[in-house]
């Protein structure tokens, strides 16, 4: 019998459910997350506020480009490739990590970015840490054990713009190619368009379903590489619209650990398959040289 591909829904109203998220992203390496506690309304603020930014003139967004590898700050449109694919993605945006880690830049206008934008971060990193705590319990490690390895850590914040398909782009290009992410947990707020894909066990592209403003979250490499698969990265994309052409918003939450934790294989999962260790920061550097980034 084939399992229920679509993606579970859990409500945090009550508080985290350990079990059943750890389930759930066994089970599809994805969860929706309904009644998250993150207020609404400065989320619809938040959303108005990065729509503005992407509607400056690209060369006022391109002021804000720092350096090659795209950490922080302003990353232009048809700059980023998945890991092995050759075409760049049908997206721009924009990154804010830890000033202690890499200084973050900000934008002169539109005003409200850097206060909504810096809120948005501190809320997701609270939910997406709270979740990594609860996980705790089924993967029998000490309570402490993410905070240990991510508070303070190299998370970033991508706010996301994919403007309408230009006339004339390459047939093969999409808004983002097939992909796995490369932190232990992301945190997505609720897309402003549908599009986003994921591949289910059995090779085939299913489209994730969620309710408007609940938070898709999916669990990346590294926490696949920690448990040796027993929670998989799984494979996900964002599809070109097939009705109107109208641009898309998103904000994921890539959940890093500091840069110098060590990625150790859980006990529980030790054997077979197992990778070696490896500092987070190793790590991330192999993977964003695959990606166009470094
Ligand atoms: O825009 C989305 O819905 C997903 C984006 C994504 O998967 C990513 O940036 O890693
Ligand atoms: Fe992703």
């Amino acid at each position: 019998m084939t399992q229920d591909p679509s993606v579970p829904v859990l409500s945090l109203a009550e508080g985290i459910d350990a079990e059943a998220l750890y389930r759930a992203l066994m089970r599809t390496g994805f969860v929706v997350l309904t009644d998250h506690g993150i207020d609404l309304s400065r989320l619809h603020e938040t959303y108005e506020t990065v729509a503005s930014f992407f509607a400056l003139p690209e060369q006022t967004k391109e002021r804000y480009v720092v350096g090659r590898d795209g950490q922080r700050g302003y990353t232009p449109f048809g700059r980023e490739n998945a890991k092995g694919n050759p075409v760049p993605d049908l997206k721009e945006f924009w990154h804010v990590g830890r000033d202690a880690i890499a200084p973050n830049v900000w934008p002169d206008e539109p005003e409200a970015f850097r206060r909504d934008v810096a809120w948005l971060y501190e809320e997701l990193d609270r939910v997406g840490l709270d979740l990594l705590r609860a996980l705790t319990s089924p993967l029998e490690v000490a309570r402490a054990y993410f905070d240990e390895m991510a508070a303070g850590g190299n998370s970033v914040l991508r706010l996301l713009h994919y403007p309408p398909i230009p006339e004339g782009s390459d047939p093969n290009a999409v808004r983002a190619a097939a992909h796995e992410d490369i932190n232990l947990i992301t945190l997505l707020v609720s897309a402003s368009a549908a599009g986003l894909e994921l591949m289910d066990r059995d090779g085939v592209w299913r489209p994730i379903e969620a309710p408007a403003d609940a938070i898709i979250a999916d669990a990346g490499d590294m926490l696949a590489r920690i448990t040796n698969g027993h929670i998989p990265a799984t494979t996900h994309r964002v599809v070109n619209p097939d009705g109107p052409n109208t641009s898309r918003y998103s904000m994921p939450f890539f959940l890093h650990p500091r840069p110098d934790a060590v990625l150790s294989v859980l006990p529980q999962f030790r054997g077979e398959g197992a990778a070696e260790d490896i500092t987070a920061g190793d790590f991330l550097a192999e993977r964003l040289a695959e990606i166009g980034l470094k």
